[in-house]
């Protein structure tokens, strides 16, 4: 197949495996993460590009790409991407929900315990050639009362985990979750108030940003710790920075930033370098072999079936149909503005044009509607010149 797929900040090796032994060869791999023109020249011809969670395809950039057909995202989080724009251009959203939650979770229960014990500081200590031997300070986390914001894939996990080293698990969630083992739900300052350790598991993007603000913050116990591996804007960081500098805070592991390097070559600034009581990890809450191997494979093939057969299952931001692979002469993919009558001009089309209906499947989201239809025949130039100008359409194609 000719579709061009970029696929930038170093995706797993799954994805072009499992895109080439479906027919996919013209692929290029970009390993960072691009910005500014740079980024709309890299995907000025693509028809599909692959991201992590560090390149932002802001309502600029995806204006800026008219031949940009559908967008993976290889990881969990979407903030990075417009999803509305994305939407109303025609453009599906894809992303791996589960794939990396795992190693989320084992590593936060890694950082509870690191930090309860002050390994940080006694880790720092003894590369300097200090014996510090104290067990001041230092706690087990059986009987801690763990504090999960967001109870989500990542929280819930999370939680059962700490219970299995013993810790107790409270959470605060704006929707009605179901506590799994022995967790229960608590108000926000309250966990805050009470929690030993607290872990943030929110989506990033405006109803989260600085969600840990400064007055949170101070309402944390003195020897509580912080963990985020969210999103760099769910915490203020000029407040946390502010508290464990006071000593208002017993330490953090941070694993995200408001801004992170594109790439290796950059360096990482934040004001939190140099502190000893704070675990900072580069953004690798879900990079183990076995998570991105899954991511690889799992959105890869999302972006084929779209490319291929105009599957939209589980886009997160788009009328989902999930449609057998193409077994029709012709498949057209027909996005438009979900108002009456759409559907009843493209059947007259079809019908002018003396073509039969083999299947049509419809669905909205919101302002958006997606006709999927196969016809027995080949479809003229001049058909599908009419149904892309048809009033309400946003754009067409045939696969
Ligand atoms: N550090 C890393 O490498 C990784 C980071 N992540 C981040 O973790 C986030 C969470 O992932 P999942 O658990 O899979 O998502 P999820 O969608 O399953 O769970 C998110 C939960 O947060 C809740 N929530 C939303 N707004 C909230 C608020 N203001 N206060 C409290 N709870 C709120 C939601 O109701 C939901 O239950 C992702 O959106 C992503 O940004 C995900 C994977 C890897
Ligand atoms: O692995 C990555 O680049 C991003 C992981 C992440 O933050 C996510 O899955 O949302």
């Amino acid at each position: 197949m000719n579709d061009k797929i970029v696929l930038l900040e170093k995706i797993h090796p799954s994805a072009v495996e499992n895109l080439q032994a479906q027919g996919f060869t013209n692929i290029v791999q970009v390993p960072r993460a691009l910005a500014g023109a740079e980024l709309i020249d890299a995907l000025s011809d693509a028809d599909a590009v692959g991201i992590r969670s560090n390149t932002q395809l802001t309502a600029d950039v995806l204006h800026a790409l008219p031949r940009l057909r559908t967008i993976g995202c290889f990881c969990i989080g979407t903030n990075q991407v417009d999803l509305n724009t994305a939407a109303t251009l025609g453009i599906p959203v894809f992303n791996a929900p589960y794939s990396n939650t795992r190693s989320v979770a084992e590593l936060v229960i890694a950082q509870a315990i690191l930090l309860l014990r002050r390994i940080p500081e006694k880790n720092a200590r003894s590369h300097r050639g200090v014996w510090d031997k104290s067990a001041t300070g230092a706690f087990e986390t059986r009987g801690k009362l763990l504090g999960i914001i967001g109870y989500g894939n990542i929280g819930a996990q999370v939680g059962i985990l700490a219970e299995s080293v013993g810790m107790r698990v409270c959470y605060y969630d704006p929707e009605s979750k179901l506590p799994l083992g022995n967790a229960r739900p608590m108000p926000l300052d309250e966990l805050l108030r009470q929690a030993d350790v607290v872990t943030l598991h929110v989506p990033g993007g405006a109803s989260t940003t600085n969600l840990l603000s400064a007055e949170r913050i101070a309402l944390m116990r003195p020897s509580a710790v912080l963990i985020n591996a969210s999103r760099g804007g769910v915490v203020d960081i000029d407040a946390l920075n502010a508290a464990l500098r006071g000593n208002r805070l017993g330490g953090a592991a941070l694993d995200v930033y408001p801004v992170e390097p594109r790439s290796e070559k950059e360096e990482f600034v934040s004001p939190l370098r140099g502190l000893e009581n704070v675990i900072l990890t580069p953004h690798i809450g879900g990079s183990t072999e076995e998570a991105q191997e899954n991511i690889g494979r799992e959105v890869s093939d999302k972006l084929a079936r779209y490319l291929s057969a105009g599957t939209t299952r589980s886009a997160v931001n788009f009328p989902e149909v999930a449609h057998q692979q193409k077994e029709v002469v012709s498949r057209i993919l027909h996005v438009h503005r979900n108002e009456p009558g759409v559907i009843a001009r493209m059947n007259a089309l079809f019908a002018e044009s003396g073509l039969n209906i083999v299947a049509q499947h419809l669905q909205t989201r919101g302002p958006i509607g997606y006709a999927v239809t196969d016809v027995d025949a080949p479809i003229e130039q001049s058909l599908m010149k009419k149904l892309c100008g048809e009033s309400a359409a946003i754009r067409c194609h045939l696969v």
